[in-house]
C-alpha cells in the first residue's frame, strides 16, 4: 500500500492525446485510455483534486491543414473537435473504474457534455470529481497546452503537471538529437529564454504569471502521475524559484 502523502491538493493533468493513440498510428488505443485512468484514480484514492487537459494530436492537429493549403481556422477547429473525442474516452475508462468524472468543453455542445465554466468546474471538483476540460481554449492558434495553463489558473490548482512522450525537459528535443541532455529543475523564465520547445510560449508564460509551477513527466510510466505527486518519479520540475 502506498503511504506516501500527496504534496498538491489540486492538479492540472495535461495528457498527450498522442500517446492516446498507443502504438496505433492512429485513433483511441482503448488499453492506453484505461491505463492513464488508472493512474488518475490512483491519485484521486489519495484525495487529491483532478483536472485534466486532453490533447487531440492523436486525431488531429491544425497545422496539418494549413500545410496542405488548407484554413488554419477550420484546421484548428478539427482539432479542438479531436481533444473532445478524446475527453470522452478518458470519462468512459474513468466511469469504468467507478470514478465520477465530468466532462466540460470550451465549444457548447450540450448534447455531449456541459459547457465549460469556472463556477461548474470549480463546483465538480469540489464534489470529488474529476473534470476532464474538453475543446482545448475554444480558440484558434492556441495548443492544449495553452488550456491546460489557462485552466490551471482557473481552478487554483497548484501544478501544472505535463504527461508526455518523454522524461523531462532536454536541451534540445531528446527525439531529434541523442546527444541532448536533462534538467532535473528549470525556472520558467530559463525554458522561454532557452527556447526550449516541449511547452509553447503561450502555456509556459501564463503558467509563469500565475507563479504555477509545471512538471513534466512521461505519461507511459504506470504508476508515474503518483510518484510525481508524492514528490517522486522522474520529471524536470519548472518553478518561479
Ligand atoms: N527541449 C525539449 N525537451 C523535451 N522535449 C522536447 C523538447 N523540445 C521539443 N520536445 C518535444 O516536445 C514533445 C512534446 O510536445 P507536444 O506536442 O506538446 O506533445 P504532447 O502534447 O503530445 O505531449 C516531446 O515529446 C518532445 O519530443
Ligand atoms: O486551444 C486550442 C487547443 C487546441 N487547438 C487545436 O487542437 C489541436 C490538438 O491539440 P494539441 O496539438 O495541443 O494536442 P496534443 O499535442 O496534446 O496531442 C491543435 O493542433 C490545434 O489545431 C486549438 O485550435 N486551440
Amino acid at each position: 500500500m502506498k503511504t506516501d502523502a500527496p504534496r498538491y491538493k489540486r492538479i492540472l493533468l495535461k495528457a498527450s492525446g498522442e500517446a492516446l493513440m498507443g502504438s496505433q498510428g492512429f485513433g483511441i488505443d482503448v488499453e492506453v485510455a484505461d491505463r492513464i485512468a488508472s493512474d488518475i484514480a490512483e491519485v484521486r484514492a489519495m484525495g487529491v483534486e483532478v483536472g485534466v487537459v486532453v490533447g487531440g494530436g492523436n486525431i488531429f492537429r491544425g497545422v496539418a491543414v494549413a500545410s496542405k493549403g488548407g484554413d488554419r481556422v477550420t484546421g484548428d477547429h478539427m482539432g479542438m473537435l479531436a481533444t473532445v473525442i478524446n475527453a470522452l474516452a478518458l470519462a468512459t475508462s474513468l466511469r469504468k473504474l467507478g470514478i465520477d468524472t465530468e466532462v466540460l468543453s470550451a465549444i457548447a455542445m450540450p448534447e455531449i457534455c456541459q459547457s465549460f465554466s469556472q463556477r461548474a468546474a470549480l463546483h465538480h471538483l469540489d464534489k470529488g470529481r474529476v473534470v476532464i476540460f474538453a475543446g482545448g481554449t475554444g480558440n484558434p492558434f492556441f495548443t492544449t497546452d495553452s488550456a491546460a495553463a489557462l485552466r490551471a489558473a482557473e481552478m487554483g490548482a497548484e501544478a501544472i503537471l505535463k504527461g508526455t512522450q518523454v522524461d523531462g525537459i532536454y536541451s534540445a528535443d531528446p527525439k531529434k538529437d541523442p546527444t541532448a541532455t536533462r534538467f532535473d529543475s528549470l525556472t520558467h523564465a530559463e525554458v522561454l529564454d532557452k527556447g526550449l520547445a516541449v511547452m509553447d510560449v503561450a502555456a509556459v508564460s501564463l503558467a509563469r504569471e500565475n507563479a504555477i509551477p509545471i512538471i513534466v513527466f512521461s505519461i507511459h510510466e504506470k504508476g508515474g502521475l503518483a510518484a510525481i505527486v508524492t514528490g517522486g518519479g522522474r520529471g524536470t520540475v519548472v518553478t518561479d524559484r
